[in-house]
Parts: structure tokens; sequence; C-alpha cells
């Protein structure tokens, strides 16, 4: 029998649509019938595990699952033996430090002989040990932000993303502990033919994310201004340029990356570009 490769991913909660969906634009078709908790990939030599995330570095470390997709958060927490092969670019969020609305924070220090209450104690120990900082911790598996409006601590380290449960519950993020997203990790000790297959996927997801962070973009140019215009568009190799039926005038095309995208649209402005249309890109292979 043809080697599948086995994937973790998380059985529901915050990562699983962005997992799932990854997998769907990487080509790859998940069934997942209700309660399901091992599906195969009909088009690519996959399995998919779904399982509880917290539990996801282990299996990898152990090989029962050769990759896994889960928070760093998670990684760092769990200290086992995996590499982090790709940063996913989704489950972004941070590990903050949040006390109550009134409370007077100054800074690490004001931890000291403290009660904190937390889902992570290897993390929070870590940042209590590197600031020289001696506090008491209260480990607890959820709601983490109760624990301070009902005595149970005095601060809590807990994942922030929006800031809306943190407000709800009358606290504010004061420190951040560490900065998480989705990672794609993998066992140490793959054969051939699974880093073969994790080679593969891997191409797609990179393929995948290129595609998400750049647009393409149609515009019209004077020929007059056509020179500046393509300085301002690197493209692929380097933009297209085609003659309009008006004389005078160029249809140019090239891709732009979402983080210079507003600036150099408002310069293409400047420069005379007229009727210009951004067009998501479904995958780009370089
Ligand atoms: N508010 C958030 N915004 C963005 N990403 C988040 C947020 N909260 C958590 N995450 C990321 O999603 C991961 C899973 O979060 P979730 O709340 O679903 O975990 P869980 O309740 O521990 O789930 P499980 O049942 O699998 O143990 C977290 O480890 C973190 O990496
Ligand atoms: O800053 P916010 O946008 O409000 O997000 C923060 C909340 O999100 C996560 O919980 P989640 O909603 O995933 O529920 P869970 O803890 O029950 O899994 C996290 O544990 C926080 O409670
Ligand atoms: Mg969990």
């Amino acid at each position: 029998m043809d080697q599948k490769l086995r994937i973790a991913i998380q059985k529901s909660g915050r990562l699983y649509d962005d997992s799932v969906k990854l997998l769907k634009d990487c080509g790859i078709d998940v069934k997942n019938g209700i309660n399901k908790l091992r599906t195969e990939a009909e088009n690519f030599p996959l399995e998919i595990y779904f399982l509880r995330d917290d539990d996801i570095p282990q299996y990898v470390e152990d090989g029962v699952a050769d990759i896994g997709i889960v928070g760093e958060n998670v990684v760092f927490e769990k200290n086992r033996r995996v590499t982090a092969v790709e940063p996913l670019g989704f489950g972004k969020c941070r590990l903050s430090i949040a006390v109550g609305r009134k409370d007077d924070y100054t800074g690490p220090k004001y931890l000291e002989g403290k009660r904190i209450a937390t889902s992570y104690p290897v993390l929070v120990q870590r940042f209590l040990d590197d600031n020289g900082i001696r506090a008491e911790i209260h480990e607890i598996s959820g709601s983490v932000e109760i624990a301070p409006g009902i005595g149970l601590a005095d601060a809590i380290v807990d994942l922030v993303s929006s800031g809306s449960t943190l407000f709800m519950n009358g606290l504010k993020e004061v420190d951040t502990v560490l900065k998480s997203q989705a990672v794609l990790i993998r066992n140490g000790n793959l054969d051939e033919v699974k880093l073969a297959l994790l080679e593969r996927l891997l191409f797609r997801i990179r393929s995948v994310k290129k595609a998400k962070n750049n647009k393409y973009v149609l515009l019209n140019a004077p020929n007059n201004n056509l020179e500046a215009i393509i300085r301002l568009l690197p493209g692929m190799k380097s933009p297209t340029v085609l003659p309009l039926a008006e004389p005078g005038w160029s249809s140019v095309h090239s891709v732009i990356s979402e983080d210079q995208f507003w600036d150099i649209i408002e310069q293409l402005k400047a420069a005379g570009a007229q009727g210009i249309l951004v067009v998501p890109i479904e995958k780009m292979i370089i």
C-alpha cells in the first residue's frame, strides 16, 4: 500500500475552519463526517486525524501523526521535540498578562508575590524567571478571565485577539508574553517518502500563502508616463504591457504585495494611471 502522510488538526475550535480551508485551498478534499475523528483525503495521500489541540505536539513527537497544525503558544507550552516548518498566517493571537481595569500595573515587578491564573504555566513561569519575579501560578484549563472577579487570582495570563473577552470581564491587557499564530509542525524522523509528501504539501501551502499576500492589478497608463508607472510595479518578473485600442494608452498588468498595496496605488494614481482593477489571486507559483 502506498504511504500516506498523517496530519493532526484541531477537532473543533479556533483553528478548525482555517486548517480545513488551508487543505482545501491546497486542492485537498477533506470530508469530515460528523464525529468522525479520522478521514482520508481523496486526491492526495493524506490521512487526517481530528484531535484536541493540546495533544497535537505529543502525537507528532511520538510519530503517531507525521505533521500537525497547532498554535505556537501550544508548541512552546508543551515543549515537545517537534520541528516548526511553516507559519500559516491564521490563529493570530497573543498570550498576554491582564489585570483588573482599575489596577495600577507598573511592569512585570507588579506580579511579585501575586497569584496568577493561566492555562500556560510553563510559559508564565519562564516569563517570571526571565524577569526575576516570584509569583504563585494557578493552573486552570479554561474561562481564565473569570479568575480575578471571583477572588481566585490577582492577574491572569491568557490568549487575546480582539480584547473583547477581557473587556467583558472587567480586565485590561498590560503586557505580552508571546505572540502566536498557527504553524505546521513535523516529526523529526520522517522517512524519505514522507519527506517527499511533506515537500509537495509545503509547496502548495506556500503557493496559497503567497497568493493571499498578493493582488493582481490591471490599469490603464498614458504612454507618455509609462516608464514611471512601470518602475512602480515590479511584477513577478516585470509587468505585462499591452497597447489599448485608444492611441497613446497602454494596459499594464502586474502583481503587488499586500503590505505595499495602498502606497503603490496612491503613487500610480499620482503618475496618471486610470481604471485600476485589483483582483485576488488564487494560487501563485513562482
Ligand atoms: N481569540 C483568538 N484569536 C485567534 N486565535 C486564537 C484565539 N484564541 C485562541 N487562538 C488560537 O487557536 C488555538 C485553539 O484555540 P481554542 O480556543 O479553540 O482552543 P481549545 O479550547 O484549547 O481547544 P481544544 O478543544 O482543541 O483543546 C489556540 O491555541 C491559539 O493558538
Ligand atoms: O480577545 P478575544 O477576541 O476576546 O479572544 C480571547 C478569547 O479567545 C479564546 O477563547 P475561545 O473563544 O477560543 O474559547 P475557549 O477558551 O472556550 O476555547 C481565549 O481563550 C480567550 O478567552
Ligand atoms: Mg485545547
